[in-house]
């Protein structure tokens, strides 16, 4: 009789539960119906961009989704991204709370994901002011360089074999590098880049340096922990006031928060520690080269930041930096492999006109258009971070005719919004650099289209709109051109003739690139735990 009591209680709560939350959602945007309780959280997957986009013909540029009592907005085009997180960017640019990820492992204190109010925005205005676009060459191009050259000859000493020296004075090496060792090398270049760039250190060389490890630890870790469904608490958040030490069996359910509070432990301890060389550097009057810590240091009266503040700020810069350009540039590997004629313009356009080879320099690359067109294009192409990052609204709206409740959580989808057809026309699933170039009447060379945003939505939107996104730009150019005129990149053959084939004829060539391995280029295979794909 009892079980029965509970069960019709337990049922009559589900009901309630449901019908509170249709009402609630009522006036929200179309959207696929859910089950009670969960609402949409099962039909999620590991690649719900490509979900989300199939969607839209069904429900339109904006779908409302429930994620257990969690109400999410998919934002689908340009158009409803711009109208909202750009236009009414004083209202959706909070994040969500995330109590592993945000409050116990970052204290609130890591950039991408801190909420909104006075701390975030003390923390943005020195990163801003930092990383606009008229500093960010003269402060860190001759980082960026020495960075790319030395990822570029770092690719050399693997397996390297050389061959005939050519009639030009460069010496020929051919090199096989597995996925893991190539992208290892891109891991080390962009955490040696931005540990740099926040601290003017020496270049990292080894792939296995443990300041490696740990910048791409942390941010892992975060990718991790900000996935939905990644822990219990986040939808349980009454875990959160369990103590630390619960007895075993019990202890599972409070893991996350050892693990989280002792990650934060260490992380802050190594974070405070190199940001104190720099203060201690700065005080002691050595001059160093510039550098984003040292600019926080020196101009501490204007930005009132606190210590503990200022050296999360600086790692802020790493951890966001890091995986997303090296990310980018493993497409740009893959699609340098995969696209020859891509490959060959870029190297001919990196490939600078002096009478001397030469080393390309940050100065040259405003005259390289067609490698920028493909930047521009691997980004929007392959996005690294296809869902972007989250934006919350922190009150109650109104769009057209549909309302947005405070606490909502809107993810841009990025996929859809870089591959609508509306916009990029009907080959938009191409990937095509010449999209973004032009000729002007009477010239030969190809000038670079101005366009909003670079052509694509990958650095985000409003108020939290990528801040490094120009060191981004800086970087991934640099690397890819620097690689473009030192190397050919090839996948791996599975009948090893033919590396170079010297053939012009279309045919021929058409035939021997049947040999090679195709880079997988599916849609399911590119998930790398996380946000960051
Ligand atoms: C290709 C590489 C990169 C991509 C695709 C990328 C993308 C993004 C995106 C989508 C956001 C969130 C925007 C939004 O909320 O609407 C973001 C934020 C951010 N990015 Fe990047 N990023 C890249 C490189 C970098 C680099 C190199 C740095 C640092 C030097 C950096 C620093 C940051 C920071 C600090 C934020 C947080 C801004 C805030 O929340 O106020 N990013 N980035």
């Amino acid at each position: 009789m009892s079980v029965l009591v509970l069960l019709i209680l337990v049922l009559g709560f589900i009901l309630l539960f449901h019908l509170v939350h249709l009402y609630k959602t009522r006036n929200a945007p179309p959207g696929p119906p859910g089950l009670p309780i969960i609402g949409n959280l099962h039909q999620l997957n590991t690649s719900s961009w490509l979900l989300f986009a199939s969607w839209r013909q069904k429900y339109g540029d904006i779908i409302h989704l429930s994620l257990g009592p969690q109400p999410v907005i998919i934002l689908n085009t340009h158009k409803v991204a711009y109208e909202l997180l750009d236009k009414r960017s004083a209202i959706y640019s909070d994040r969500p709370r995330l109590i592993v990820a945000t409050e116990t492992l970052t204290k609130n204190r890591l950039l991408g994901i801190a909420r909104w109010g006075e701390r975030w925005r003390k923390m943005r205005r020195a990163a801003h002011e930092s990383l606009k676009k008229e500093v960010v060459g003269e402060m860190y191009g001759e980082i960026v360089w020495r960075d790319a050259v030395l990822l570029a000859s770092g690719l050399r000493f693997e397996s390297s074999t050389p061959a005939e020296n050519g009639e030009n004075s460069r010496e020929e090496v051919t090199t096989t590098l597995a996925p893991p060792t190539w992208i290892s090398h891109l891991e080390r270049y962009t955490s040696s880049l931005f540990t740099a760039i926040a601290y003017d250190i020496p270049p990292i060389h080894s792939t296995t340096d443990p300041l490696i490890r740990s910048v791409c630890s942390l941010t892992s870790y975060i990718t991790r922990a900000t996935y939905p469904g990644a822990h219990l608490v986040e939808f349980f958040p009454i875990l959160n006031y369990l103590p630390s030490s619960l007895p075993s069996p019990l202890s599972f359910l409070i893991k996350w928060k050892r693990d989280a509070e002792d990650a934060y432990t260490r992380y802050n301890g190594a974070f405070e520690s190199i940001y104190a060389r720099v203060e201690e550097r700065v005080k002691r009057g050595i001059e160093d080269k510039k550098s984003f810590a040292r600019t926080l240091v020196e101009e501490d009266e204007k930005y009132r930041l606190t210590r503990h503040e200022a050296s999360w700020l600086a790692a802020s810069m790493f951890v966001a930096g890091a995986d997303t350009t090296a990310n980018t540039l493993a497409w740009l590997i893959v699609i340098l492999a995969r696209f020859r004629r891509v490959q060959e313009k870029g190297t001919s356009n990196a490939d600078i006109s002096t009478d001397t080879p030469r080393l390309p320099r940050p100065s040259d690359l405003p005259h390289l258009p067609y490698c920028q067109a493909v930047i521009r294009e691997a980004l929007r192409w392959r996005p690294v971070d296809p869902l972007g990052l989250p934006h919350v609204s922190v009150e109650n709206d109104v769009f057209g005719e549909w309302e947005i409740q405070k606490g909502t959580i809107l993810l841009p989808n990025v996929w859809s919004m870089n591959r609508d057809v509306d916009v990029y026309g009907p080959d938009a699933d191409e990937f095509k650099p010449e999209r973004f170039l032009y000729r002007k009447r009477g010239q030969s060379e190809p000038w670079l289209r101005e366009v909003r945003e670079e052509g694509h939505v990958n650095f985000g939107f409003g108020r939290r709109i990528c801040v490094g996104k120009h060191v981004a730009n800086l970087s991934v150019l640099m690397s890819m051109v620097m690689i473009l005129w030192g190397w050919k990149v090839r996948p791996q053959l599975l009948n090893p003739v033919n590396v170079d084939n010297p053939s012009t004829d279309e045919e021929e060539e058409e035939e021997s690139s049947k040999k090679y391995v195709e880079p997988k280029l599916g849609k399911d295979d590119e998930v790398r735990d996380g946000v960051v794909v």
